[in-house]
């Protein structure tokens, strides 16, 4: 049942998660990806290491590209300090609508503002719609091809502060290798590859931490 996989897994997530307890929300959806069908969330491995990013960079404002059932949202969210904010953005009106009620479920929604659209259309409007000035990190999890042109958008808007760090998925596979060579060559940013595993796949795939340097 379910038209779509992400209904699926929200209908999952309704069905077995604890109201208002992230984690719950966080481990169903892991375990119906891992056991019943497949889907492109940052998943449990390298949701351990976006954990520890978000911990060590103590964020107030943050962004992410690519929303899709909002697992990763809910990951960042959940370890954000009071008063901090998540703005996540998302083409998609049906994984919008499908994160949205994700995040309900899992009582995160006050933390975070998910916005319908592309990137490059909504980039430009965050410091004026947010009264907001640089993010502190950066969440990059949209198509790969995107990855690029949206961290040199961000550059051209003044939203990233020396400091910000980027946290782009998926560099080993699928695979970002324009995004790569541009953060490992550029001297504006000092970048670090996490190795790690494709979610619920014994397959290589790395997170590339890069700190914007102003
Ligand atoms: C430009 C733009 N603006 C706003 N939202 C955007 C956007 N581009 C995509 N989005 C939204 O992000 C989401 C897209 C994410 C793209 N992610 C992927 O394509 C992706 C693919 C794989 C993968 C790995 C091995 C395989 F064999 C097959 C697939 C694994 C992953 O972790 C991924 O993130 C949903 C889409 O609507
Ligand atoms: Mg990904």
């Amino acid at each position: 049942s379910g038209k779509s996989r992400p209904m699926r897994i929200l209908q999952y997530v309704q069905n077995t998660a604890v109201q208002g307890d992230a984690n719950s929300v966080i481990s169903a959806v892991d375990s119906y990806c891992a056991n019943v069908e497949w889907a492109m969330n940052v998943g449990d491995k390298k949701g351990e290491i976006l954990d520890a990013v978000v911990l060590d960079v103590r964020p107030r404002w943050v962004l992410e590209l690519g929303t899709y059932c909002g697992y990763s949202t809910m990951r960042i969210a959940r370890l954000l300090p009071p008063g901090a904010r998540l703005i996540t953005l998302e083409m998609n009106h049906h994984y919008a609508q499908v994160a949205k009620q994700i995040l309900g479920h899992a009582g995160l929604d006050s933390q975070v503002d998910l916005l319908v659209g592309a990137s490059s259309a909504l980039i430009p409007q965050l410091k004026k719609k947010f009264d907001m000035d640089k993010f502190d990190l950066v969440f990059i999890d949209h198509w790969k091809t995107s990855y690029l042109p949206d961290t040199k958008l961000l550059e051209e808007c003044d939203l990233l502060a020396s400091g910000t760090v980027l946290l782009a998925d998926n560099v080993t596979c699928p695979g970002a290798p324009e995004y790569l060579h541009y953060v490992r060559n550029s001297p504006r940013y000092k970048s670090l590859y996490f190795p790690s595993q494709l979610e619920y796949l014994r397959v290589e795939d790395g997170m590339e931490k890069s700190v914007f340097l102003g």
